[in-house]
């Protein structure tokens, strides 16, 4: 099939790239020139394992454009993957997603499907249909489908390739539209959700805020642990041996981050509240996670109160392994919290840079350039370059002895057989 990918970042990009594998020809369409340009040239602006290689691999089907109507002509499908971030309030800004519908609309010159893979709050769909229904465009020219993304920054390529499940809502149903998503999506096995435009924004939503509840669940059990000395990745095993709560995401730590938790958590809530209903657990977890850097930092304060006179290394910008991407990074706020304080921070990442507001924060390349005489160390991100440091080496040439484990990620045993302090919160 031709189709259009709208967005050529984290999700767009994947999409573009899988879909091409999967044989059909896609055109990635991004109003960005300079992100056209480098992946034009080959180059892709941001660090997703396996993309490169998928983008290479299918560069025959696979062109990147920022001309709309050279992009749109003879597509089959139009599939939207513009950001949707956070406004002040809370609630989701719809403004690119809107821009790039009148755009694609403004070019439409015979039937298309579009399909919004943009998270979008319950209700956008159903607006958006009403919205270009109302601005004169031809209902006959389009169908409008929901198709929200589930996958993971760090594992985009399989998680879109190996999907726990697809979903579609559709305005009613429709037999022919159901055949022509079964065609974009031949080769991917997995059960198929086709539900109303609300059911597959709801599904999205309460996807990643059950996720986030998780997290925040198991760190404020890592708070109960810490007040009775048991260890929390003990309980988490307990727990997660159950198969009813099963053990992803149970992984305590300084709290969730990312580009999409922290939104959609806002989003929802906002959403509801906007609508009369005050959601208690959606508030609960967020308020949970707004505080958990809070709770290593106030440990870390009582057990060294010269912190601010300290040098301290945080290993990990990012705000998981395995991606450069910082938006919302708990590491970054820890970062900011300890150089507002007054110590002498060195960051290291093996992909992510610092943001422009803590330039005056060091950078190394190594994270043993970042270690160097360091009294403290912060393991900020569970990336496998810093569980795996030589231990023992960084003992040699640290000033000082505690490694602050802010992922739960290190085998305690191992960095006390270094010498080392091991500290973590609702940790032995
Ligand atoms: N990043 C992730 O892991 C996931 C993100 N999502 C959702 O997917 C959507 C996109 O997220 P990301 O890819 O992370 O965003 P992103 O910020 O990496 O990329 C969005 C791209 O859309 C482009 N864009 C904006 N308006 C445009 C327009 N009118 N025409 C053409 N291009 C335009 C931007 O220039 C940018 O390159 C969001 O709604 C997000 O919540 C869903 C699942 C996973
Ligand atoms: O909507 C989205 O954008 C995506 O959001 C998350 O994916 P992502 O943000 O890439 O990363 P996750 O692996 O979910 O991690 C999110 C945050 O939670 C933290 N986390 C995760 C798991 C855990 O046990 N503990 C924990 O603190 C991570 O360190 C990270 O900061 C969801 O997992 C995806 O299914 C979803 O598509």
């Amino acid at each position: 099939m031709n189709v259009c990918v709208i967005g050529a970042g984290y999700v767009g990009l994947t999409t573009a790239a899988v879909l091409s594998d999967l044989g059909h020809h896609v055109t990635c369409i991004d109003q960005d020139t300079d992100k056209i340009a480098s992946l034009q040239n080959g180059s892709i602006p941001i660090f997703e394992p396996d993309l490169e290689d998928c983008v290479q691999k299918n560069k025959s089907r696979l062109r990147f454009t920022d001309d709309l109507s050279s992009g749109l002509s003879n597509t089959e499908i139009i599939i939207m993957a513009v950001g949707t971030p956070s406004l002040p309030d809370g609630s989701s800004n719809l403004s690119f997603l809107y821009k790039a519908m009148i755009d694609v609309m403004d070019h439409l010159a015979s039937y298309k499907i579009i399909m919004i893979k943009s998270t979008v709050p319950p209700g956008t769909n159903a607006a958006i249909l009403k919205f270009l229904k109302e601005k004169g465009y031809q209902p006959s020219l389009f169908d409008l489908v929901s198709n929200p993304e589930f996958l993971r920054e760090g594992s985009a390529l399989h998680d879109m390739k190996f999907p726990d499940r697809i979903v579609y809502g559709l305005a009613e149903e429709n037999e022919d539209l159901l055949g022509k998503l079964n065609e974009l999506y031949k080769g991917i096995e997995a059960p198929v959700i086709v539900t109303n435009y609300a059911g597959a924004e709801l599904i999205k939503y309460a996807s990643n805020a059950f996720l986030a509840a998780k997290i925040s669940f198991i760190n404020e059990v890592a708070r109960v642990c810490e007040l009775f000395g048991a260890d929390v990745t003990h309980v988490a095993k307990g727990i997660g041996l159950d198969a009813r709560i099963g053990h992803s995401f149970l992984q305590a730590g300084i709290g969730y981050g990312g580009s999409c938790f922290p939104k959609d958590l806002k989003a929802l809530s906002f959403t509801a509240k906007d609508n009369g209903l005050q959601p208690l657990i959606l508030d609960a977890v967020q308020s949970v996670n707004a505080t958990q850097i809070n709770v290593y930092f106030e440990k870390i304060k009582a057990l060294f109160p010269a912190l601010s006179s300290m040098k301290i290394a945080v290993l990990g910008i990012s705000f998981k392994p395995n991606t450069d991407d910082i938006r919302e990074s708990p590491a970054v706020a820890f970062i900011k919290k300890l150089h507002e304080y007054g110590c002498t921070v060195s960051a290291y990442d093996p992909k992510a840079a610092l943001p422009k507001e803590l330039s005056m924060v060091e950078q190394t390349e190594t994270p043993y350039e970042a270690i160097l005489n360091a009294d403290l160390i912060v393991v900020a991100t569970d990336w496998k370059q810093i569980i795996g440091l030589d231990w023992k080496q960084v003992r040699h040439i640290m000033k000082g002895k505690a490694v602050i484990d802010a992922r739960n990620c290190l085998n305690p045993a191992l960095i006390r057989n270094a010498d080392l302090d091991y500290i973590g919160v609702g940790r032995l």
